[in-house]
């Protein structure tokens, strides 16, 4: 067994995919057996659709949402609710154990207001005393990106930088698993690996935008902090996750 934990973020594009989720989280149970293992899960998209089920508009600025605190109740409806259960029923299926949180559950993080996108978080990590004792209980924790500010109001914190701070929580190994094999060029070819300088001029040139942008903060931050690169890659083919596990080349390495 391998003491430093893996952390996986599952962006919420799988999570309407069950045949995909199933394969990808038996692949996690292999995993299981050399790593203590870690889930964070995205929903964007299931956000997307439970806030037009209940007649809201929604924006997006440089790849986050915009949250008026109104729309919150449904916003952590759809993340820490229907999404975490749906996450943790099919986790179970393959014997992972899972435990479903926010990332407020035994303080792990603690959160600053990123005050113009509304009731947004960024997470920082606090406390890793619950997520020691799931490990070493052999139960996989299953994080959504739901926290809480000083006054106990519910935030919506970008899943990639939860996972990012739920990763230096437990000074494990990050990998962003999305539905494009990694970041890609300005022809759309895959970039196997990428320093901050030359993401930064990836960045001003508007290939690396979006969603994306933010994965490579999560990702520029972590490498930094752990010193030790962390991985983009796609969930469409389960067994490059093995793969990048054996060392071999996948998705694209972020270095610091
Ligand atoms: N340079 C890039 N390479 C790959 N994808 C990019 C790039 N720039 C922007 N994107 C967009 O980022 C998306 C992934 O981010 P996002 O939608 O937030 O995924 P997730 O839900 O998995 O977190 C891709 O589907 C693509 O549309
Ligand atoms: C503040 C912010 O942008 N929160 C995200 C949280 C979910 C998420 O990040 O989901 P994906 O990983 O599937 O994109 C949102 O509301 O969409």
């Amino acid at each position: 067994m391998n003491n430093t934990p893996l952390v996986l973020k599952m962006g919420g594009r799988l999570l309407q995919d069950d045949k995909a989720l199933d394969a990808l989280l038996a692949v996690c149970a292999e995993l299981k057996q050399q790593y203590p293992l870690v889930l964070v899960h995205g929903g964007g998209d299931q956000v997307d659709q439970w806030l037009a089920k209940f007649g809201f508009h929604t924006e997006k600025l440089d790849g986050q949402r915009i949250s008026p605190a109104e729309q919150m109740p449904v916003i952590a409806g759809a993340l820490a609710g229907a999404v975490n259960a749906h996450m943790v029923s099919r986790a179970s299926l393959q014997g992972l154990k899972p435990v479903g949180l926010t990332l407020s559950a035994g303080n792990s993080c603690r959160f600053e207001l990123n005050t113009k996108l509304g009731a947004v978080g960024v997470a920082k990590p606090q406390d890793g005393t619950l997520l020691q004792t799931l490990l070493s209980g052999g139960f996989t924790p299953v994080f959504s990106s739901i926290g809480h500010g000083e006054q106990g109001q519910l935030l919506n914190v970008n899943a990639d930088l939860a996972a990012a701070a739920i990763c230096q929580l437990v000074q494990g190994q990050l990998v962003l698993l999305t539905d494009v094999p990694g970041i890609l060029d300005g022809e759309g070819k895959l970039i196997s690996e990428l320093n901050s300088s030359q993401a930064a001029a990836l960045v001003t040139q508007g290939v690396i935008k979006g969603g994306m942008k933010v994965k490579l903060d999560a990702a520029l931050d972590t490498a930094q902090a752990l010193r030790r690169s962390i991985t983009v890659a796609g969930w469409q083919h389960p067994q490059d996750l093995l793969n990048l596990m054996r060392q071999q080349a996948v998705g694209t390495r972020i270095v610091c």
